[in-house]
């Protein structure tokens, strides 16, 4: 298999802060269809590995080709246009909106909160609305006020949003801190279902949650790979133990 055929393939990147180096010379490659989890102790440089892949924080060197173009020179929009959406830890949902307007507004073509809360709705909008409410598990709350939503169904919307612009990869950071053990349960099974059609990168710490999801595990550590695999093979491994499992 050549570099080309990875949705995402990620070489030699590097990022280096005052001289210290948060990603150093990371190569990782994503297959169509699959859920990454990255793993690692606090400061490994997870969170910096998907700051650059969107966009937010700029590489020193190397290269992140997504479908086959380079991504370390385009701008965090033309990133989201491309195909690459990404879940922060801390929802930005409209509170005051209902969940059906929260995923009307996400819709590629709206043009921002106000814009489309009076735009004429056409079918095609109403139709991927229903479809991503679904998926999400809020077809029968679609009235409701964002404000009053549980604190998992405001992850659920707000990855909702994302998949409203039809992601090809989509990237979330700890999304199941602070759920209850339903809400973990329900999410791993979304999760589970929306990575039948697209790639997925998931940060998480919780490890029930992880050997749940995980097609692959990415362990870094010091800004590099420790280790990449099945769970299982990762969780056996010793170096992992020591620097991450073990704590
Ligand atoms: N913009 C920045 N400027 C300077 N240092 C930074 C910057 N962003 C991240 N770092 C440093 O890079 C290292 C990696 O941070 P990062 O947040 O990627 O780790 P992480 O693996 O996501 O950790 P956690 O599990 O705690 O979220 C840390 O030492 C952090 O302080």
């Amino acid at each position: 298999m050549s570099n080309t055929d990875f949705v995402l393939a990620i070489e030699d990147l590097t990022v280096s802060f005052d001289g210290f180096k948060a990603v150093d010379k990371l190569n990782m490659y994503i297959d169509k269809n699959e859920l990454r989890v990255v793993i690692g102790p606090n400061g490994a440089g997870k969170t910096t590995v998907l700051d650059l892949i969107c966009g937010k924080t700029k590489s020193t060197a190397g290269s992140i080709k997504f479908k086959n173009r380079e991504l370390t020179k385009l701008s965090e929009h033309e990133i989201v246009r491309a195909g690459v959406g990404r879940k922060f830890q801390t929802p930005s949902i409209y509170e005051n909106l209902t969940v059906y307007q929260n995923l009307e507004v996400s819709y590629p073509k709206g043009r921002g909160v106000f814009g489309s809360l009076f735009f004429k709705r056409s079918d095609a909008v109403v139709a991927q609305v229903h479809k991503i409410a679904k998926e999400i598990m809020m077809e029968d709350i679609l009235g409701m006020e964002a404000a009053l939503l549980s604190h998992g169904q405001k992850q659920w919307l707000e990855i909702g949003m994302l998949l409203m612009q039809e992601p090809e990869l989509l990237m979330l950071d700890e999304p199941v801190a602070g759920m209850s053990a339903k809400e973990r349960d329900q999410t791993a099974e979304l999760l589970n279902r929306i990575c039948q059609n697209r790639s997925v990168i998931v940060i998480e710490h919780d490890m029930e949650f992880v050997k749940k999801i995980a097609h692959k595990v990415t362990v870094l550590h010091q800004g590099k790979i420790l280790a990449e695999g099945a769970m299982d093979k990762v969780q056996a491994n010793e170096k992992v133990i020591e620097v991450y499992l073990g704590h």
